[in-house]
């Protein structure tokens, strides 16, 4: 059980020890560990369990521990983690000790919002340039910035010592956007556009696309109502019988041509196809979204 505090074994004065290389979905769960801590840090708490973490976090505690482990961070027994030193342990692993500087590149109707959102800052980083093509848009005030007209990206990338750009241009613009971000030196890309980035190696882009979380939530939508209308059995709708199991990874025959499997099916050739209208077949979700 330790907790130590990040960062104290560079053997160079202002040298960075070097980093774990963490699974990226625990990378992905850190800034909900850092929200809840925060928020818990805010109504006076000083220690928090892995449960009461997990649950705030809406994680489960096992792997909330196994996460924190990566970071070296195993909490006290009885007493749980402490929730200031868990925040700087995590707001070192991500980057955060420094406040980085961000470039927005498209300023219309998300681009506003965006550039007004006061969050940022909160989280450790500073909108410090907005950039539009459109000379309408050039020169207005947005929550204290001006726009500024995308041909002074690099100069302006170089003064303000730009660390990450957002693009929230029209997609045909976005990879024009994204080439000249890079050649301004900028290394990590967020991307609101609708398409596909191609970059350099060395250049990280993550994109947020709130379409495709609704179609998510659609294909959920859509497989819940797929379940309660299957013919009622026995003493319950929705439950096999077993004749209706199969040995070969849990597929279940569906009423007509349709055929299902549990969503964390097995892979493999030995049964598991789903049959979708159109001659179509698709194993369980985690195959079909990795082709
Ligand atoms: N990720 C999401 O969830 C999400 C949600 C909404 C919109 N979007 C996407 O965000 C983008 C912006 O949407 P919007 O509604 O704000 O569009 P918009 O048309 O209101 O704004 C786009 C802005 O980009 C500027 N622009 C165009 N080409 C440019 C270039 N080469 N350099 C600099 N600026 C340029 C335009 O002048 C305009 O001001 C679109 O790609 C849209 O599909 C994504």
């Amino acid at each position: 059980m330790s907790q130590q505090r990040p960062g104290g074994q560079s053997g160079q004065p202002g040298a960075v020890p070097a980093l774990p290389d963490l699974p990226e979905a625990t990378v992905a769960r850190l800034p909900e560990y850092l929200r809840a801590l925060h928020n818990l840090a805010e109504s006076g708490n000083d220690t928090v369990s892995s449960e009461g973490l997990a649950a705030a976090a809406g994680v489960n505690s096992a792997k909330l521990r196994k996460d924190l482990s990566h970071l070296g961070s195993y909490g006290t027994r009885g007493v749980g983690y402490d929730v200031a030193l868990l925040i700087e342990q995590i707001e070192y692993v991500l980057g955060l000790t420094q406040r980085r500087a961000v470039a927005l590149v498209g300023v219309g109707n998300l681009g506003h919002a965006l550039a007004g959102y006061a969050g940022f800052a909160t989280r450790g980083f500073r909108i410090a340039a907005l950039f539009d093509a459109d000379p309408s848009r050039v020169g207005e005030l947005i929550n204290g910035l001006v726009v500024r007209h995308i041909e002074d990206l690099t100069e302006t990338a170089a003064a303000e010592s730009i660390a990450i750009g957002v693009i929230a241009t029209p997609a045909a613009a976005a990879q024009s956007v994204a080439d000249q971000l890079v050649a301004a030196g900028v290394t990590s890309i967020l991307n609101f556009a609708p398409c596909v980035l191609s970059v350099p190696e060395g250049v990280d882009v993550r994109k947020v696309d709130l379409a495709i979380e609704l179609q998510i939530l659609s294909f959920h939508e859509h497989r819940k109502a797929s379940l309660t209308s299957l013919p009622a059995t026995g003493s319950g709708a929705g439950k096999l019988r077993p004749e209706e199991r199969s040995d070969e990874g849990g597929a279940r025959r569906l009423p007509g041509a349709f055929s299902e499997r549990s969503e964390r099916s097995q892979h493999g050739p030995a049964g598991g196809l789903t049959a979708l209208p159109g001659g179509l077949s698709a194993t369980g979700t985690e195959e079909a979204v990795g082709t």
